[in-house]
């Protein structure tokens, strides 16, 4: 599978997500900067990596958010190319339309920095295939914006479309609902704000974020 990371002024976490891609589908992403205008040819998915882009100013992915490749990336997105966003890539997503809501700042106002168990709630996505429908799994997070803010409007229907893929086990942010990871309608958009780039390998600890890749793989094919 070919595949795509983009690279914002500041990001850091690009080549960890670039380096677990590889691992899983055998094939180097591509590094897209983010004032290219269009996606390379044959990629089957574009990802979002985590850390910092444009510094984070303003608010977390909302510079990042207006790029030009975003652009070529929401396109891509309306043709139903997974797209999935780590952390800052999921505050991009959501800057940029592709899925509701927002990360607002941790509700205790600090940086949290840890392995966060999960459980699963849709396990038929591209994305969430290789999990079991309330399986719980463990998968790190660090950031100081997930606190995922939706209207009871919103989240009601995040539940009903069995919307919601990765919820906390305990409260890790103030998320409403508990929520870590919402897919689009369609459900070829997946915003997580754990990592699950960092539990690939055992010498993480784990291989729950692996198994993402996996089913990716499996959908999107080799
Ligand atoms: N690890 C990350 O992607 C962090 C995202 C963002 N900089 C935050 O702290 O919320």
């Amino acid at each position: 599978m070919k595949t795509a990371v983009l690279v914002f002024p500041g990001s850091n976490c690009d080549r960890d997500l670039a380096v677990a891609l590889e691992r899983v589908t055998g094939t180097a992403p591509a590094m897209v900067w983010h004032g290219e205008t269009a996606l390379p040819d044959g990629v089957g998915l574009v990802a979002v990596p985590g850390g910092f882009s444009y510094g984070d100013y303003l608010r977390s992915g909302a510079i990042a958010a207006r790029s030009p490749i975003m652009r070529a990336v929401v396109e891509a997105a309306d043709k139903g190319l997974p797209v999935l966003g780590v952390c800052n890539g999921f505050q991009v997503l959501t800057e940029a339309g592709l899925l509701p809501g927002a990360l607002m700042r941790n509700a205790r106002l600090t940086f949290v920095c840890r392995d966060a168990t999960l459980t699963v709630g849709n396990a038929s996505s591209a994305f969430t295939r290789s999990y079991a429908a309330g399986e719980r799994i463990v998968v790190p997070v660090a950031h100081h914006d997930g606190n995922y803010y939706a209207d009871d409007e919103t989240l009601d229907r995040l539940e009903g479309e069995n919307r919601v893929a990765f919820r906390y086990a305990d409260t890790v942010n103030g998320s409403r609902r508990d929520i870590a990871g919402i897919l689009n309608a369609r459900g070829n958009v997946l915003g997580m704000m754990p990592h699950p780039e960092r539990r690939v390998e055992a010498a993480h600890g784990g291989t729950d974020g692996r198994r993402l890749f996996e089913g990716l793989l499996e959908t999107v094919g080799a």
